[in-house]
């Protein structure tokens, strides 16, 4: 058996292999089975549920004409008939037909609906008596506690409905106290290599057989899968059992989509290896990085016609050790191992949906800092961030330091250590409106800090300080940027800024992608409260999928991969201010986004990713853009991504636009987000080839690069250091209330200027949450 951290392994046993065990007065057949698996060191044993007696059975009774020969013209035996009504009407399996019989027997057995079940045949009469043999076996299954139980591939695109409807059917048949897991086999693409050349014919015919135009296209399997789930309402009790019999298609895009659906078992056939220049079995490089990356869900490998001898050398452990070591050197599991991490930090919460925190409103607890303060990271870019803006000023000058919002102190800590480092004169100034926060910070002025600190307790909006500052510090950021308020305690702040004092953070900018994830739906679901569906949350992503890719889209027209929302900057000098310094409404505060995305595969969108950016200083800065935060803050942890779930999930097809509306609204009392998208279908992508996220396919089928008619905006922070334009010296010579960032226009090719009747609108979500009625930030 395998050691609690390692994935299982699982033996495929077809119908074929069972006839080689014997029952004995102490085994059964399964049992034998289960133990012969063990002594092969297999962890788990994945065989059908039933016989080739049943088989046999079932295709007399519902295919078999009356001279034998299966034909949908001859006519059937009235006996024949009778008996299978009488089947139908809810008679059972015989004893010869299973193979399971006791509660016992079922343990760590993953088990196998009987593979010639067709729910999608071109053949109504095949199509219903499959449906009734389908409801036997699962409520057979559910009787013995089978935990899981793997349904044939769905094989025809034109009747994936009548399979989805079936299998919806099932779960039912299985009553409702029952826990069966449903997996359905589902190849990453291709359906006509599974297609069966000898479909049943049910005798008499009631349709003609139609089995939809064969199609190479990567998403049909995919559909087929999302028919399934729909159909069965995104039940948690459903999965994929990914089949990586057909060899896997290079594009990373068609595979990332697998990644956002309930994977939980991969089958993997001996044939699928490939011999190693020594004959052993290895793995294509394309499989070997899919199978790493998607190990990190812990699905069952389900290991098939191992001893088979179809690689010269290793014998059949070769397949086991070969997948225990891209589970050993899988990148994804390694950084869930290694301290330190995004990924160990955030084991445990992974796909979990959290309300964002209201330090605005609310007063956090101690526990919540102490985890703040675990990142090491964060407080090295502000202690960086301040020891350049020191280092910036007069050697001679005395500079006064105001850190608003201190928590617990780490921050006024990081500014003692940049003024240590810099050697320059400067005092501090902490404020803090948590009454709670408030003590700690008295218990490290005394014992830790001593004179250059003061503190002072209030709200930065109200409170006043003895003397104006240089540099204003703040963490007030959000998953979003400005999600917890920060652009509204600033403007309180600016109060206490001299003219030409500066903010850290300087600016800072939202940014936003579409996303895919059956798990995150199912969660927002799960509530019947609409509120829920209207309200973002923070969630370390783990199983989903970024449904847009780079290049403009089919028109030209679409942004990048991930876009920019709006930015903040501070201090903003431009604002009329009443008598007390405080600007006289929050409309300069609201912002609004109009973004263009192009989705290049088929898929469904479920919300919204939505990620901030932040410059503290010149060209240091925070960011969790998941392409660029490894460049500006390695390994900072303190914030996951936030979502903006859909109420109705969006089907997407391939090479579709998605348009997004995103706003950020305020009234006296409170700030908002409302959203709302619309898809497009670009006229001339009806008629052609599936382009891929990072380049197209050519009318020979090999890739090509995506011409780049639209370029994303460059990150102010990344492209600083190569552009040579934000070294400190540089940024010195900018006018005081600029923001240290690029703008760049996004160009767009004229001639794929088709204007709006370049495209017809496929779709549209509702408005979510219209004048804050789900979900608000409190002034
Ligand atoms: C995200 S925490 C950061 C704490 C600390 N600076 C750190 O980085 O660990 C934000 C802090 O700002 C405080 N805060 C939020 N709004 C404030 C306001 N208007 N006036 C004063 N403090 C505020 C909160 O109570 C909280 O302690």
């Amino acid at each position: 058996m395998s050691s609690g951290t390692q994935i299982p392994i699982a033996l495929h046993v077809p119908p074929s292999q069972l006839e080689q065990f014997q029952a004995t007065s102490e085994l059964s057949i399964a049992q034998a089975v289960v133990q012969d698996a063990y002594e092969r060191k297999y962890d788990v044993v994945c065989m059908p549920l039933t016989t080739e007696a049943w088989k046999t059975r079932w295709q007399e009774m519902c295919l078999t004409t009356s001279s034998g020969v299966e034909s949908p013209v001859a006519r059937r035996d009235a006996k024949l008939e009778e008996r299978a009504e009488r089947w139908r009407a809810g008679e059972g399996f015989r004893r010869d037909e299973v193979t399971i019989t006791k509660l016992d027997e079922a343990e760590n057995v993953i088990a196998m609906a009987s593979d010639w079940i067709e729910l999608d045949s071109p053949d109504e009469g095949v199509r219903f008596d499959s449906e009734v043999a389908l409801r036997q076996e699962i409520s057979y299954a559910a009787y013995l506690n089978v935990h899981t139980f793997i349904l044939p591939t769905p094989r025809n695109r034109a009747h994936a409905p009548d399979y989805a409807r079936a299998v919806n059917a099932a779960f039912a048949a299985c009553g409702p106290h029952s826990f069966v897991q449903v997996s359905i086999r589902i190849p990453i693409f291709d359906p006509t290599a599974f297609r069966s050349s000898s479909s049943f014919v049910h005798a008499p015919p009631t349709t003609q057989s139609v089995h939809g135009s064969p199609s190479s296209d990567f998403s049909v399997t995919w559909e087929m899968w999302d028919i399934i789930r729909t159909a069965c309402a995104y039940s948690t009790r459903l999965s994929i059992t990914l089949d990586l019999t057909p060899p896997l298609p290079a594009t990373l895009g068609v595979l990332q989509r697998w990644a956002a659906e309930p994977t939980r078992h991969i089958f993997l056939p001996a044939s699928t290896f490939i011999p190693n220049a020594k004959g052993y079995p290895v793995l294509t490089k394309a499989t070997q990085a899919f199978l790493r990356d998607i190990i990190k869900y812990r699905p069952t490998i389900i290991l098939s016609n191992t001893a088979a001898g179809v690689h010269t050398n290793g014998g059949e452990s070769a397949y086991s050790q070969y997948v225990r070591h891209l589970e050993k050197t899988s990148p994804a599991l390694q950084a869930m191992e290694t301290p330190g991490t995004l990924e160990n930090f955030a084991k445990g919460y992974m796909d979990y949906l959290q309300a964002p925190l209201q330090p605005l409103m609310d007063n956090l607890q101690s526990m919540t800092y102490e985890v703040f303060e675990k990142d090491p990271v964060k407080y090295y870019q502000y202690e960086e961030a301040v020891f350049r803006a020191l280092s910036d000023r007069q050697p001679d000058s005395r500079t006064v330091i105001c850190v608003a919002g201190a928590g617990r102190g780490p921050l006024v800590a990081g500014c003692l250590r940049a003024i240590e480092r810099s050697s320059r004169n400067a005092v501090v100034y902490a404020v803090e409106k948590n009454v709670n926060a408030f003590v700690t910070l008295q218990e490290r002025r005394d014992a830790e800090w001593g004179p250059l600190v003061t503190i002072v307790y209030g709200d930065m909006r109200t409170v006043e300080l003895p003397e104006k500052a240089d540099i204003l510090v703040t963490e007030l950021l959000g998953s979003f940027g400005d999600n917890e308020l920060s652009p509204e305690c600033l403007d309180g702040a600016m109060r206490f800024l001299k003219p030409d004092g500066i903010s850290i953070p300087a600016s800072y900018t939202a940014h936003l992608a579409p996303l895919s994830s059956s798990k995150l739906f199912m969660e927002v679901q799960s509530s019947p409260d609409q509120k829920f569906a209207e309200t973002p949350y923070v969630v370390l992503f783990q199983a989903v999928n970024v449904l847009s890719g780079d290049g403009g889209g089919v028109r030209g027209k679409c942004g990048g991969r991930v876009q920019e929302c709006w930015e903040f900057e501070h201090p903003r000098r431009d604002i009329p201010l009443d008598s007390q310094g405080l600007p006289y409404s929050n409309a300069h505060n609201t912002r609004s986004a109009t973004l263009n995305f192009h989705i290049p595969h088929a898929g469904v969108l479920h919300g919204f990713a939505g990620y901030f950016e932040a410059v503290l200083y010149a060209d240091v800065g925070l960011s969790i853009h998941p392409d660029r935060k490894e460049h500006i803050s390695p390994n900072m942890f303190s914030w996951f991504p936030i979502f903006f779930p859909l109420r109705d999930p969006l089907y997407l097809p391939a090479n579709s636009e998605l348009q997004v509306f995103l706003w950020r609204l305020t009234d006296k009392r409170k700030v908002w987000y409302e959203w709302f998208a619309e898809a497009f279908l670009p006229k001339s992508a009806i008629a052609i080839p599936v382009v891929s996220a990072g380049g197209s396919l050519s009318s020979n089928g090999l890739m090509s690069p995506t011409p780049m008619s639209a370029i994303p905006a460059p990150s102010p922070l990344l492209d600083a250091p190569a552009l040579g334009l934000w070294s400190s010296s540089a940024f010195a010579d900018r006018s005081a209330n600029a923001t240290p960032r690029l703008q760049v226009e996004l160009s767009t090719s004229p001639e794929n200027d088709e204007g709006e009747n370049g495209r017809i609108k496929i779709g549209q979500t509702t408005l979510h949450n219209p004048s804050g009625r789900s979900s608000w930030i409190g002034l």
